[in-house]
């Protein structure tokens, strides 16, 4: 179980006059279901980076339980991600000419956190869950959401603390979407994953235990800190 304590970060782009990113502090619980939200540019995309390690930490603290990300190089954060966290992206990045399964096999293989024979086990079993009824399809076959669900699958196979998705939902249909957004919050929710979203779609983000807010790159509103603050104020 893994928690992300973030302090002081700053993220700067060249001919940007303001930070993209400025959060003072912010803190998820291991376990915790949090959405971050905001208008188009608000940073949404940024924060994904960042607490992934997918973008390096030039200014700030972005601590996941015992590491520190913005000491890590380029090699050290793509290792640390492949053994905590599944990424499910907006579009999709599944390998075309790969059936379903050896889409959902591929991270788990790369990074050899588990035996082949138990991540084929996982990853069959993960399928069935996500109801891919062949796994032997060519994803280029699939319907987006078929092959969305087939990445929630592959986010998943490791077994990883984290699970991180940005819009997750964006590219697909209503129903498909709330079939896709239900399958990650279940088996998220079995796993004990802390589960970070970036999402739009409002019966999603209200499902999940906390959202935060991103207005031009500051954290406008984080309904779990005001939880925080109404339990805090109730103990006096
Ligand atoms: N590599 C970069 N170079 C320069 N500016 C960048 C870069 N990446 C992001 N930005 C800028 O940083 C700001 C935040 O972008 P980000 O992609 O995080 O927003 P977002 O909330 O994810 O937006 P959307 O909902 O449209 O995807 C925007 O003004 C964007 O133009």
């Amino acid at each position: 179980m893994l928690g992300l304590s973030m302090r002081d970060l700053r993220v700067s782009f060249r001919d940007l006059e303001k930070p993209a990113l400025a959060v003072p502090a912010l803190d998820i619980r291991p376990g915790e279901k949090v959405a971050v939200t905001g208008p188009s540019g608000s940073g949404k995309t940024t924060f994904i980076n960042i607490v992934t390690g997918l973008e390096r930490t030039r200014h700030g603290s972005v601590r996941w339980s015992d590491t520190e990300l913005s000491s890590l190089s380029e090699a050290r954060r793509d290792r640390w991600r492949s053994a905590h966290v599944g990424l499910v992206m907006q579009e999709f990045y599944l390998c075309p000419g790969l059936s379903a399964l050896e889409n959902v096999l591929l991270p788990g293989r790369l990074s050899r956190v588990r035996p082949v024979a138990e991540l084929k086990a996982e990853g069959l079993r993960l399928l069935e869950r996500v109801e891919i009824s062949r796994p032997g399809q060519p994803v280029e076959t699939m319907s987006r959401g078929q092959m969305q669900r087939v990445a929630v699958a592959r986010a998943l196979v490791t077994r990883p603390a984290i699970v991180v998705a940005d819009e997750p939902t964006a590219s697909l249909d209503a129903d498909a979407g709330i079939a896709v957004a239900n399958l990650l919050l279940q088996l998220a929710g079995e796993a004990g994953t802390t589960l970070i979203v970036a999402s739009h779609e409002k019966r999603l983000i209200e499902r999940l235990d906390r959202m935060i807010r991103l207005e031009a790159g500051q954290v406008t509103r984080d309904t779990g800190a005001l939880q925080e603050m109404a339990e805090r104020d109730e103990a006096f």
